[in-house]
């Protein structure tokens, strides 16, 4: 047997499609979401596709202008969204928003979406910079769905906490991220339990690479066309579209079971050798965010 290498993924495979939406239409009518990080990439996708399956979104940010433009595509679908801007980190803002828009909807769907890191060696991070990572994509997640709870008690809502492919192992230069994300895996899989009784599930989605308008320009190019073929068995990117429907399926009744779960939505990049082993990645000092 030859040892393992990747391949080019062969043409004219099945999968070869533009985004692909699976779900029945308006499967989602009379049903309300919260996703945070709504202005941009993933949660920006994650709204839209929620909004056309009929649930009334909420999206929370911190920037007007995203939010807006995140407004505008939901309009084009005839979806229903109201954003407020907050910073997740802010506990008082965090509070005042989830209630304000979930008082009269309850809330069935809440995404925690909201999140991201700098890249930098562990020796390289400050304490400063380490908590502002971990308050961020682990102290932010607990707080909102601290607040949350009351409203997803209701009816019995799902929780979704977007996580990192390959967070059950390390990565090069994600000390503080894959810390907090290991922290909101446990989390997810313990609030599976001490929930489940109210009709609350909890999951985390864990996309691999998925090269949004967020990224710069040669990042975005250089994870497209040498990060991922090296590195992602798939060899292709994490569309964002394919991470939306994931989300809206698991908000479903169909998902109804599925609960304490890391769902990682990376083209098998978990079980791969991982980003950090390719060459000139992380992206350093020229490169970097
Ligand atoms: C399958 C795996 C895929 C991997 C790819 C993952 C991709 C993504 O996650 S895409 C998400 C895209 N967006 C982002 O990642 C967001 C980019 N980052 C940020 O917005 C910010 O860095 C932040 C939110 C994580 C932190 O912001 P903030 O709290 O405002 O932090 P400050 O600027 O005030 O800095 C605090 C502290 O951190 C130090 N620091 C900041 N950048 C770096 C750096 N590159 N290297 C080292 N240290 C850094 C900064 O210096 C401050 O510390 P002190 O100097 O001690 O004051
Ligand atoms: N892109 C990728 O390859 C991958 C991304 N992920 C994760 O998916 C999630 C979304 O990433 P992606 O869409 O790529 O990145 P973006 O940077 O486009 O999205 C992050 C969003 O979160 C918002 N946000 C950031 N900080 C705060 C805050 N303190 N309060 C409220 N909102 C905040 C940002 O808006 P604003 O700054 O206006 O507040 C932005 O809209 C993140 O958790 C990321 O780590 C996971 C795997 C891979």
């Amino acid at each position: 047997m030859g040892s393992y290498r990747l391949h080019p993924p062969q043409s004219g495979l099945a999968w070869e499609v533009a985004d692909v939406k699976v779900l029945q239409q308006r499967l989602l009518a009379g049903t309300h979401a919260v996703v945070t990080g709504a202005g941009s990439g993933i949660g920006q996708g994650i709204c839209v596709r929620l909004a056309e399956l009929g649930a009334a979104v909420t999206g929370i940010g911190r920037t007007d202008s995203a939010l807006q433009r995140t407004a505008e595509l939901v309009a084009r679908t005839q979806g229903n969204f109201q954003w407020f801007s907050a910073d997740v980190r802010d506990c008082a803002q965090v509070r005042s928003v989830i209630s304000e828009a979930s008082a009269e909807l309850g809330m069935d769907l809440l995404v925690n979406n909201a999140g991201g890191q700098f890249y930098a060696a562990a020796d390289e991070i400050s304490d400063k910079g380490f908590r502002s990572v971990v308050d961020l994509n682990l102290n932010a997640v607990f707080t909102v769905i601290s607040e949350a709870k009351q409203f997803l008690a209701r009816r019995g809502g799902s929780i979704i906490n977007i996580s990192l492919s390959g967070v059950e192992r390390g990565s090069v230069g994600l000390t503080h991220s894959l810390a907090a994300r290991a922290g909101v895996l446990a989390m997810t899989k313990t609030l599976a339990l001490e929930w489940a009784h109210l009709g609350i599930r909890a999951n985390c989605v864990a996309p691999g690479v998925v090269i949004s308008d967020s990224l710069p320009g040669a990042i975005a190019s250089d994870l497209r066309d040498r990060v991922v073929p090296e590195s992602v068995p798939a060899g292709r990117p994490t569309p964002t579209a394919d991470v939306a429907e994931l989300v809206a399926f698991l908000a479903t009744p169909a998902g109804r079971m599925i609960t304490g779960q890391l769902l990682q939505i990376d083209g098998a990049a978990h079980l791969g050798r991982g980003l950090h082993m390719v060459d000139n990645w992380p992206p350093g000092e020229e490169g970097g965010e």
